[in-house]
């Protein structure tokens, strides 16, 4: 196997062409590799089969396209494509089943596909984000399969991914990369395998290390966002704009207090945390507040929305709200979890109509002036670059109150005749 990935003549199977399964397939196509990329959504593979990604990320089409050309990818719905491969890349989605539960329905239904391709010999990667122990039970479930020896006929190794969406393919590149093997020989060969492409530090050790690593990331990323947030609540309790006070504060050489916002959202820091603490959540306080803070925001948001409407007398069930900003992230077109729906959910019934902009995912109307023009409100639930440079005083002009309510911290000098709130500027 070693010489195989050395003289790139390894045959790899990546499983779920998503957010990072399509990227990963694309970089090991580019770096020389035949690459099969297994795909559940037939839409899906036929779009990437016509060169044209699903997602939205810098660089995807022309890197795809590439791939494509020089016959090192293909992507494909149907598992017999996927038979008799050195290298399995299983990259399927790891959600949650209700609040805090994993739901690693997708992620055992991908390694029975693989258990029913492999062969003897090859190396199953799990990039997928799993809660601690998982990859050894995947380990164990392959052996019940297939009858292989884990760590002797067959290789398996948990290798974490930790791109930012937005920045896929330098991060897949430039960042450190940790590969736990549940044998030291697993986590070489996918050291070495990921070397094709990777230009950062790489680290070696055990599957169940690897997992609490990631998970831990993310963790102390999501307590951060809370601790950012509830230093936002203090803002109005000594009138500050609480930015200037971060950025003083994190000239500190030690301190790096996060941004604080309308909540914490997408396809991993909401769930993540759960992955590490569950089943025993009762025991990890710290971890569990800080996810309830960051839920909390949608609603404190609420909150500044309905007080701007006291101030001026208006009655909510008869106030056009717009929100600016559907994506869970600036200039994405990922919604998943996103802070914009968990508001929409909270005002619709108590305000007259909620409409939606966003330039990368749609909604209600399609264009800012259409959706702005005659409401009352605007709450910015996205700092998509695009809103930044938005003219507010003449967005004003057609509405009908201007109420400004900024859960993004876009604007930075508020705009004159508006009523304006937003988290964190307790000096308004
Ligand atoms: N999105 C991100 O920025 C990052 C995600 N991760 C982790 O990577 C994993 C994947 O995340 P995403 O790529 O965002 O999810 P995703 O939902 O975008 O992609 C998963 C893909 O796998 C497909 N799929 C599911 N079961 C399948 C099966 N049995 N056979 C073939 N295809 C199948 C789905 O149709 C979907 O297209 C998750 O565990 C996530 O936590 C880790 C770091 C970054
Ligand atoms: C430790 C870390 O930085 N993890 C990254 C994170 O990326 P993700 O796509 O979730 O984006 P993010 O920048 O963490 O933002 C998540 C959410 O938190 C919000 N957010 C983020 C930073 C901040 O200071 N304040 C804040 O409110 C964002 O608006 C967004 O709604 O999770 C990714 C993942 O695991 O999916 C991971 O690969 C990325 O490296």
């Amino acid at each position: 196997m070693r010489e195989k990935i050395e003289n790139r003549t390894a045959e790899l199977a990546v499983i779920g062409l998503g957010y990072i399964g399509l990227p990963t397939a694309i970089m090991l196509a580019n770096a020389g590799f035949r690459v099969t990329g297994l795909e559940i959504r037939e839409d899906v593979v036929e779009k990437i089969n016509s060169g044209h990604a699903h997602i939205i990320e810098p660089e995807i089409d022309e890197l795809l396209q590439s791939a494509l050309k020089n016959g090192n990818l293909r992507a494909t719905s149907n598992t017999e494509d996927i038979k008799e491969k050195d290298v399995y890349i299983i990259c399927v989605q790891t959600p949650l089943k209700d609040d805090k539960t994993p739901n690693l329905s997708y992620l055992e239904s991908a390694v029975r596909t693989v258990a029913g391709a492999m062969k003897k010999g090859s190396l199953v990667i799990i990039e997928s984000t799993v809660p601690p122990l998982t990859t050894a039970k995947m380990a164990t479930l392959i052996e019940e399969l297939t009858g292989l020896k884990a760590g002797e006929d067959f290789y398996m190794v948990h290798a974490p991914e930790r791109v930012m969406p937005g920045r896929i393919f330098k991060e897949l590149v430039y960042n450190s990369r940790i590969f736990g093997g549940i044998t030291p020989e697993s986590a070489e060969l996918a050291e070495l395998l990921y070397r094709s492409f990777v230009k950062g530090q790489t680290f070696k050790t055990s599957s169940t290390v690897s997992e609490v690593v990631k998970l831990m990331e993310n963790t102390f990323r999501d307590v951060n966002i809370a601790l950012a947030n509830e230093f936002a609540f203090l803002a109005y309790q000594y009138g500050i704009n609480v930015f200037e006070a971060i950025e003083l504060a994190n000239t500190h050489p030690r301190v790096r207090i996060h941004i604080p916002g309308i909540g914490v959202g997408g396809h991993c820091l909401p769930k993540d945390p759960h992955l590490l603490i569950w089943p025993a959540e009762e025991d990890f306080g710290l971890i569990r507040l800080a996810r309830e803070i960051n839920d909390s925001m949608p609603l404190f948001t609420k909150d500044l929305l309905f007080k701007a409407f006291r101030e001026i007398n208006l009655p909510p069930e008869e106030t056009v709200v717009t929100i600016l900003g559907l994506a869970y992230k600036g200039n994405s077109d990922d919604t998943r979890n996103s802070p914009a729906s968990a508001l929409i959910e909270a005002i619709r019934e108590d305000v007259g109509e909620v409409r939606t902009y966003d330039p990368y995912v749609g909604g209600t109307h399609e264009s800012l002036e259409a959706a702005v023009s005659g409401a009352d409100a605007i709450v910015i639930a996205t700092d998509h670059t695009s809103f930044k440079a938005i003219n507010w005083e003449e967005l004003g002009k057609i509405m009908r109150n201007k109420i400004l309510i900024d859960g993004r911290h876009v604007v930075k000098e508020p705009p004159k005749g508006f009523i304006f709130k937003g988290i964190g500027r307790g000096e308004y």
